[in-house]
């Protein structure tokens, strides 16, 4: 069974503007695809109709085979559990140490704090960040503040994990370094969607691409199918 799976989304913001029409894909557990496409092309509005920041107006997104339109009030924040979000200016809690930050998700689900603190180390050393636990968002690079936001993500082991530009500000090295992390996620079971217009990056990573053009999926191009 797909993990998420778009069936006829056409998205219509108000003032009558289509920011997607008619789109349909599915993507497999534990598959990375990378979405590109022009500036104002829909990727942003693809990514929020799945962690439910917007409705589709019309056509439906399943989740794990639920119709997401059947997520409402208090099952919102579960959704949220199972699908995290990495944002291109990450939202840190500027007076929170890194440790806090990424703590926090697991928190809010009621975690004992040894085991917190135990899964908050083994993910910051992952990141490359076992040494600065204990320092605030501002003392960090952008490239080390970016990959807090992404330990964030993924300290919960989420089924399913979206990016917006999460390399957006970050030069070529770090971007590379971020986008192997994140390749490794599937190997965990996490399935990844990473909206990007870097098309050097997300060719090199040799991934599915789904292109959005004027809000249709124009294309959807299988990792084995990208030039050399
Ligand atoms: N809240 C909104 N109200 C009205 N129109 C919107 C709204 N949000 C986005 N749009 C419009 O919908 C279209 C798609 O926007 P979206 O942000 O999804 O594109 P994008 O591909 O993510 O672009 P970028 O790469 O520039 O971030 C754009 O034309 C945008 O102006």
């Amino acid at each position: 069974m797909s993990v998420l799976r778009f069936e006829g989304v056409t998205k219509r913001y108000e003032g009558g503007h289509v920011a997607l029409d008619n789109v349909n894909f599915d993507l497999a557990k534990g598959e990375m695809a990378f979405l590109t496409g022009h500036s104002g092309a829909g990727k942003s509005t693809l990514l929020k109709l799945i962690h439910l920041a917007e409705r589709p107006s019309r056509g439906s997104v399943f989740f794990n085979g639920t119709n997401l339109l059947k997520v409402k009030g208090r099952k919102i924040a579960f959704h949220r559990r199972a699908v995290s979000v990495v944002f291109q200016d990450h939202r840190l809690l500027t007076d929170r140490t890194i440790a806090d930050n990424v703590a926090l998700p697991l928190l809010l689900r009621g975690m004992r704090r040894p085991e917190v603190n135990r899964r908050v180390s083994e993910i910051l050393e992952r990141v490359g960040l076992g040494a600065r636990q204990r320092a605030l968002p501002g003392q960090l690079s952008a490239g080390e503040q970016q990959r807090v936001g992404i330990a964030r993500a993924i300290v919960s082991e989420p089924d399913l994990l979206v990016a917006d530009e999460p390399t957006g500000n970050l030069d070529p090295t770090l971007s590379a370094e971020i986008m192997s992390l994140f390749a490794s996620l599937p190997d965990r079971g996490t399935t990844v969607l990473i909206a990007s217009h870097d098309l050097g990056l997300v060719r090199r990573m040799r991934r599915r691409v789904l292109v959005l053009n004027h809000g249709q999926l124009a294309d959807d191009i299988a990792a084995e199918d990208l030039a050399e």
